[in-house]
């Protein structure tokens, strides 16, 4: 295999055949980009870039799919996106140490880092500045794909890829605030928003050791969100009665929000953390009770390396596996997945799975 020096990692439209199998000579693969307002997709012939020393070449196996890759979609026609990403590794730079030809992998969010920051020095590459992510370039919605080595994790075996796609930002994401905010196991913690990243949070928070409240907007999650590992369920569409305060809230939603009711459940000192993603978000939080009760509103952003490799050890520990619906990765079966997901009727992740004609 002869290695080149990378070239930029968006890939040209090309007229070809689909492969079977991947070659160095022939990287030629197929992807699924957004068409008109992230509500269709076209399917693309497409080149790899070449492999740098660093890089891994992967038959991608499955992808989840985001809230954000919604987004996404929606905003930026031709984009492939997917960011739950997990495949088998094929081929790898001369500089890759971490991976094995063969290996099953999950990566997809964050792309590259400088490496060199204080952020990047210091563990908390998802604070990088100079941080890429999926949407520079070719996300998940593939069959094939190359990646900086040194931004994927391995597979724990006992968990399937069709479950550990959804980990790779999903869980990522929730552990990261856990892990983040040192919260402790006789913490009791709200989740807002049982969709994907909440879903999980529930489980992950439960098998942290807190008590866990799950806050949503419809009362017909209440059983699920219980059967997840929930102790209390508060619909925010009922008065609120309960006596329980919390020491963080975990929000995974944005938008019209009841803020105030989320203020009101925090205990003096509590956080309330923010997850939800939105291109114009806004949100209106009581002032007083901040001062009056030390309150504080954070934020947080996936999660570092060491973190998701952590998060992927607790799971496989745990036996954390996210509640998912599958489809096939065509342009049916991504258009299909994506509406389950803007109409939040997901239950509770969607995964696109590498159809059997095009696995490489
Ligand atoms: N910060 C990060 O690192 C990070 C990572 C991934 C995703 N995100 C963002 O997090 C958010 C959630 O992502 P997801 O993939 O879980 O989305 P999702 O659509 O699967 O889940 C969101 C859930 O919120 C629920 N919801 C809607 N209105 C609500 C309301 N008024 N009150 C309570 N719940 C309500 C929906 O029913 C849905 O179940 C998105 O904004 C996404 O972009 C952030
Ligand atoms: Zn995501
Ligand atoms: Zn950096």
């Amino acid at each position: 295999m002869t290695l080149i020096t990378s070239e930029p990692v968006v890939a040209p439209v090309v007229e070809a055949p689909a492969v079977e199998t991947l070659s160095i000579e022939n990287p030629t693969y197929t992807a699924f980009a957004a068409g008109p307002g992230g509500q269709s997709f076209v399917q693309k012939q497409l080149e790899l870039p070449k492999l740098g020393l660093f890089d891994v070449a992967v038959a991608i196996i499955c992808c989840g799919v985001c809230y954000t890759d919604t987004m996404y979609a929606a905003m930026a026609e031709g984009m492939v996106v997917g960011h739950e990403i997990v495949g088998r590794v094929e081929f790898k730079g001369e500089a890759v140490t971490n991976v094995d030809i063969g290996d099953t992998i999950g990566f997809g969010y964050i792309r590259s880092t400088c490496l060199e920051c204080q952020f990047c020095l210091s563990g908390q590459e998802n604070m990088c500045p100079k941080r890429t992510t999926f949407t520079d370039g070719i996300g998940g919605l593939a069959n094939a794909s190359v990646w900086d080595s040194r931004f994927v994790y391995k597979i724990p075996s006992s968990i399937e890829p069709r479950h550990a796609g959804p980990l790779t930002c999903a869980g990522a994401s929730v552990f990261g605030a856990l892990y983040g905010y040192n919260i402790s196991p006789t913490a009791t913690i709200g989740v807002v928003g049982l969709g994907g990243l909440g879903h999980l949070a529930i489980k992950f928070a439960k098998a942290w050791g807190c008590k866990v409240v799950a806050i949503s907007s419809s009362h017909e999650k209440k059983k699920d969100a219980l059967a997840f590992g929930a102790h209390e369920f508060i619909c925010t569409k009922d008065p609120i009665t309960t006596t329980t305060k919390m020491d963080y809230i975990l929000n995974t939603h944005v938008g019209d929000l009841p803020w105030e009711t989320f203020v009101s459940l925090l205990i003096t000192n509590g956080t309330l953390i923010n997850l939800g993603i939105a291109a114009k978000p806004s949100m209106e939080i009581p002032y007083m009770p901040l001062l009056f009760n030390q309150l504080k509103v954070v934020g947080s952003l996936v999660a570092s390396r060491h973190v998701v490799n952590k998060m992927f050890e607790f799971a496989a520990r745990h036996n954390i596996k996210p509640e998912i619906e599958e489809y096939d990765m065509t342009a049916k079966g991504c258009r299909e997945g994506f509406r389950r997901v803007t109409e939040q009727k997901a239950r509770y992740r969607v995964v696109l799975n590498v159809p059997r004609n095009l696995a490489l």
